[in-house]
């Protein structure tokens, strides 16, 4: 636990140091759960955004973007339940004050439970070696049996109580388990409040006729208003999607996870309108379409899993979540839903307008069924750049932090450094940089020894450093340093822009989707 803090605490600082991610309003002590993007954060969001948005949009003919309001008229959260069902259950500690998602301390509790179980795995691994079998053993050994059985048993009453809103129900969950605060290892609790996220606002001059708005906690609902709308004016056919990239904002109980739960944060999201019945195929498809996408970055297969949920959601028949093993554990990264008819339908009945659509194939209207997929931009931002970050043992006894950012996805793609401030050199370097900046993001460095700036942009995530030295000056070639490798070549300025090119070309990553 105590190296998962440490880790924790490394990729927040870091992100601070290089420019990547800072606490919002951080002169007047900061805003809890809001963070603002710094000069490389808002490069490697950016290209976040667009490695999903051309996976997404551009590679599928069938599916066309939006860029709907923050703002939306009151009723559309009456319909989408969010008004009525868009809480958390809250429980605070008497004694510390400290207040907590109930379901989250349960939840807590079992990945304790799951811990246990990964220990005896991990030994009985070391004790069997090949001849080990994970799923005999997970199936076969008495203490695991009970441990999987225990927190199936709670997570499945967990569900159950949620479900039925019987509140009293997950307070006695949290006595009977015996669950401690964990920052004061009080057990004196209050009762459990159901608490809505949305935060609201006014629309309108006049206090009397202001009208009350919330802002939006998802962007999907701005794609269901819209559905008829690209439909008709797109000549869009069954299946087609609609996806939207944008700000969504939730009053978080607990947000002390740095951007993984943030006040205001921004979802990449994607609506697939399929007829009534097709839902479990589609559903299919898009777990796998999306896990392809998350694995073309390279980020480690080991480090995904997916869950799927026995508790759903009001609008849903089916859901999993693609999880991902951040600094603090396994955790949602990413939803994939089936909706049913849930949203079209229901606002049909509050707006009173039709949302249906024509099949020519079965000769007849229906309002189509959707499946989403749902992934947070800041979470996604977590996971690359947690799993980026490593302290590297060098030969020589000294270690290296290197960001090993995706190149595709890294906000400075080669820095371009004078190996000394005379001769001239400055004005080559300069002059590469000047090249090379219409294709890429480039950064210019001239201060300190090459070997200390290689180690800044080691820890700045850039994947190559191109030194131009007195050869340089004679025969037109550079040194080209590789960040994960550290090897060096000689190369043409001529061939810089090819191989950058090579390195990172969003074609070639989205390629091995697939
Ligand atoms: N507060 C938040 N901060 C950052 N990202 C978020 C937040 N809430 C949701 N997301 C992202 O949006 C995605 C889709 O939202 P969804 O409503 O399905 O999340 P959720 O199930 O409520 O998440 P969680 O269970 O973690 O609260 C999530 O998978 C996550 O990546």
């Amino acid at each position: 636990m105590a190296k998962q803090e440490d880790d924790f605490k490394r990729v927040i600082s870091h992100a601070k140091e290089y420019g990547y991610v800072f606490q919002s309003s951080e002169i007047y002590d900061g805003l809890s759960a809001v963070y603002d993007y710094g000069q490389n954060g808002a490069e490697l969001k950016k290209n976040i955004r667009e490695y999903w948005w051309k996976a997404m949009v551009q590679l599928n003919d069938n599916i066309v973007g939006l860029d709907a309001a923050i703002f939306m008229h009151p009723l559309t959260w009456k319909a989408s339940g969010h008004i009525d069902a868009f809480n958390d259950p809250l429980i605070d500690n008497k004694d510390s004050k400290k207040r907590y998602r109930a379901d989250v301390l349960v939840e807590d509790y079992v990945a304790k439970i799951d811990a246990k179980i990964e220990k005896e795995v991990s030994k009985a691994e070391k004790r069997f070696g090949d001849t080990f079998n994970k799923e005999t053993f997970l199936a076969t050994n008495q203490r695991v049996v009970d441990y999987l059985q225990q927190g199936k048993t709670i997570l499945s009453r967990l569900g159950k109580s949620l479900q039925k809103e019987d509140l009293a129900d997950v307070k006695a969950l949290i006595e009977e388990l015996d669950i401690a605060c964990p920052m004061s290892g009080s057990k004196n609790w209050t009762d459990v409040k159901q608490f809505n996220l949305m935060f609201g606002t006014k629309l309108g001059a006049n206090a009397e006729s202001a009208m009350d708005l919330f802002l939006r906690p998802e962007t999907a609902q701005g794609i269901f208003v819209n559905f008829l709308n690209v439909q008709k004016s797109g000549r869009m056919k069954i299946p087609f999607g609609i996806a939207q990239t944008g700000k969504a904002f939730r009053n978080e109980i607990v947000a002390r996870q740095f951007i993984f739960r943030m006040r205001e944060f921004e979802q990449m999201e994607m609506q697939f309108f399929i007829q009534p019945g097709s839902q479990k195929e589609w559903y299919e498809v898009w777990k796998e379409k999306r896990m392809k996408w998350h694995l073309s970055l390279g980020l480690g297969q080991e480090n995904y899993r997916f869950h799927d949920h026995e508790k759903l959601a009001h609008y849903a028949d089916a859901a999993a979540d693609i999880e991902f093993r951040f600094p603090f554990g396994f955790k949602e990264l990413e939803g994939i839903h089936s909706r049913t008819d849930f949203d079209l339908s229901s606002h049909e009945k509050f707006s009173g307008k039709k949302l249906q659509y024509f099949d020519h194939e079965v000769n007849k209207n229906y309002v189509p069924y959707v499946l989403e997929t749902s992934i947070g931009l800041d979470r996604m931002f977590l996971a690359v750049f947690s799993n980026s970050l490593v302290e590297e043992e060098l030969e020589n006894n000294t270690t290296r932090t290197v960001l090993k950012l995706p190149a595709v996805l890294a906000p400075i793609k080669a820095a371009i450094l004078p190996l000394l401030k005379k001769d001239g050199l400055q004005e080559v370097a300069q002059s590469i940089v000047d090249e090379l900046k219409y294709d890429f993001n480039v950064a210019y460095d001239e201060k300190d020894a090459v070997g200390r700036r290689y180690r800044r942009q080691d820890a700045n995530g850039t994947p190559f450093c191109i030194t131009v030295d007195h050869q340089t000056l004679e025969d037109q070639t550079v040194t080209i340093r590789h960040r994960d490798s550290m090897e060096q070549e000689r190369v043409a300025i001529s061939a810089l822009n090819g191989i950058i090119h090579n390195a990172v070309d969003m074609k070639t990553w989205l390629k091995k989707m697939e």
